[in-house]
């Protein structure tokens, strides 16, 4: 098995002699060896022995090499198979296809497809608007990533991030009822997916770019949207922020905070960690601290990478500088977008009372809640094993909802800050607590708060295209698209 990150649960297929040992000793052999026996099957039986699958959690690849040497040293014990379920469940591929409708008969295959479907091709070519009526244009999302950034595991190319696209796709549906399609592109090329992604825009109401690394990620983005009709939203920076304000926005109140007193210290300024702090800027933060491998960037010097420069010159106002251990001093907020460990116990025990500590690189933080929690008022990661997860699945389907259901044009600031006050709001005062700062990515007021707010802001600033009578009520989340077409032909 290829090493894993973080923990996992793995099956043991044991095959057990029955006269040289019993399941007591192996359950004992497992523990001592770190690992959690969560379930139990008989998978056959004869009468001197017995094959057994064991459901083991593990916390990392050591403590999986350790339980696996320790059963085959046991007597009258073979580890026949070993497999992780997280393998399993992506055997395949997580998502399908499925037709709405069934071809039963000759009658229906000449609806459907040639010869009736030709006349729907002629009303579309004679008014293209139609498409949003008589596709799945009004219901799609193009979740289009070249591997340059996946999570935090850097650019392990496209084959290697269709995981991360399906699971996307899966949420979009799941949360939002959005049908959307995971796109990995072999190309790294800013020109070339520019064109890539117009070229394929017509089947798609909307763009998520995801994972596509800094700085092409902003002129990818910045293009498609002068370039397309149709919404683009580069999910890492956009989506993040919008639920990293969400985040805070509740955890000042918590730690009785003022935002606008806060000193911040953001780490990894990449596309999350630029849009994150834009955000907090226009949520009027004054003093924020950017940090990247260099140290902390500072106003007046040269950097050989553009944003930086823009990001010196509108931040740090009092000119710190030094590595990340050196500005954390006396910090409220530290906010991690970069990679695995980069945050330390003792930088923690050097900001002011009350820390707040939002470490939100994947799939591994820049510091363990465990590590951190003794010392923080307030703990953050982006995943989704321990409390208040910051991870922009709690914006991407709810937003998508609503710009394909009043047809938006664009996402603009109003709109994004809608939805980070309707993310923070879904948790209300007598809930909020320290471990309890933005609500679970199964709440299914979440999705509906931020398509509400998304279509109100998008009426407010006249990026809506359809008028607000045609767009039906917020029922319809999670099972299908909402929008009511049936008397546009
Ligand atoms: N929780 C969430 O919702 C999200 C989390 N992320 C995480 O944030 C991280 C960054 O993602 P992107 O901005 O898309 O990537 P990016 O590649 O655009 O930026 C990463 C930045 O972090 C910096 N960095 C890396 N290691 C560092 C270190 N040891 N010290 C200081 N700076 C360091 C890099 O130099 C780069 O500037 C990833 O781990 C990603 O998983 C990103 C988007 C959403
Ligand atoms: C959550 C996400 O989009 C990321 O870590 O890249
Ligand atoms: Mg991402």
């Amino acid at each position: 098995m290829a090493g894993f990150i973080g923990g996992t649960s793995i099956i043991l297929r044991l095959e057990i002699v029955k006269e040289r040992t019993n399941f007591g000793q192996i359950a004992t052999t497992i523990g001592d060896a770190g690992g959690d026996v969560v379930a139990i099957d008989v998978n056959r039986s004869t009468k001197t022995t017995t094959v057994r699958d064991v459901t083991v959690n593990v916390s990392d690849q050591t403590q999986h090499d350790a339980i696996i040497k320790a059963l085959n040293a046991l007597d009258g014990v073979k580890v026949v198979n070993v497999s992780d379920q997280t393998f399993l469940l992506h055997l395949g591929g997580k998502i399908e296809t499925t037709p709405k409708i069934p071809i039963k008969n000759r009658d229906d295959l000449s609806r459907v497809y040639t010869p009736g479907v030709a006349n729907v091709c002629m009303a579309i070519h004679e008014d293209p608007s139609k498409a949003y009526s008589l596709t799945i244009k009004r219901n799609t999302v193009a979740v289009v990533s070249d591997g340059t950034a996946v999570l935090g595991l850097g650019n392990i190319g496209p084959e290697a991030a269709m995981p991360v696209m399906e699971g996307k796709a899966m949420l979009f549906k799941q949360l939002a009822g959005v049908d959307a399609f995971p796109i990995c592109l072999n190309t790294q090329d800013t020109e070339e997916i520019i064109s890539i992604v117009k070229a394929i825009a017509p089947g798609f109401g909307g763009i998520n770019l995801e994972d596509i690394s800094s700085p092409r990620c902003f002129e990818i983005e910045q293009r498609l949207i002068e370039e397309l009709d149709i919404p683009v939203f580069h999910d890492d920076q956009h989506g993040t922020a919008v639920v990293l304000l969400a985040g805070i926005l509740n955890a000042v109140k918590v730690a009785g905070k003022k935002l606008e007193d806060c000193k911040v210290v953001v780490c990894g300024i990449g596309a999350a960690g630029i849009a994150c702090t834009k955000i907090l800027l226009a949520a009027g933060v004054k003093n924020v601290i950017g940090v990247d491998r260099i140290g902390a960037l500072v106003r007046g010097e040269e950097y050989p990478y553009e944003p930086w420069n823009w990001y010196a010159g509108h931040t740090n106002p009092h000119g710190e500088k030094g590595e990340l251990s050196e500005v954390i001093v006396n910090a409220d907020i530290f906010i991690g977008l970069s990679g695995p460990g980069v945050l330390k116990v003792d930088d923690i025990r050097s900001m002011a009372a009350d820390p707040i500590v939002f470490a939100m690189a994947n799939p591994t933080p820049e510091i363990s809640p465990e590590e951190a929690e003794p010392y923080v008022r307030v703990m953050a990661t982006g995943r989704s094993d321990y409390p208040n997860q910051i991870n922009n699945v709690l914006c991407f389907p709810g937003l998508f909802r609503g710009l394909l259901d009043c047809r938006a044009s664009r996402v603009n600031e109003q709109m994004k800050l809608a939805a980070a006050k309707a993310i923070a709001s879904v948790v209300s005062d007598d809930e909020l607590n320290e471990f309890y700062i933005i609500p679970s990515v199964f709440n299914t007021n979440v999705a509906k708060k931020v398509r509400e707010a998304v279509i109100a802001a998008a009426f407010e600033t006249g990026v809506a295209r359809r008028k607000s009578a045609d767009i039906r009520g917020e029922e319809e989340i999670g099972d299908k698209p909402a929008g009511g077409e049936s008397g546009m032909l």
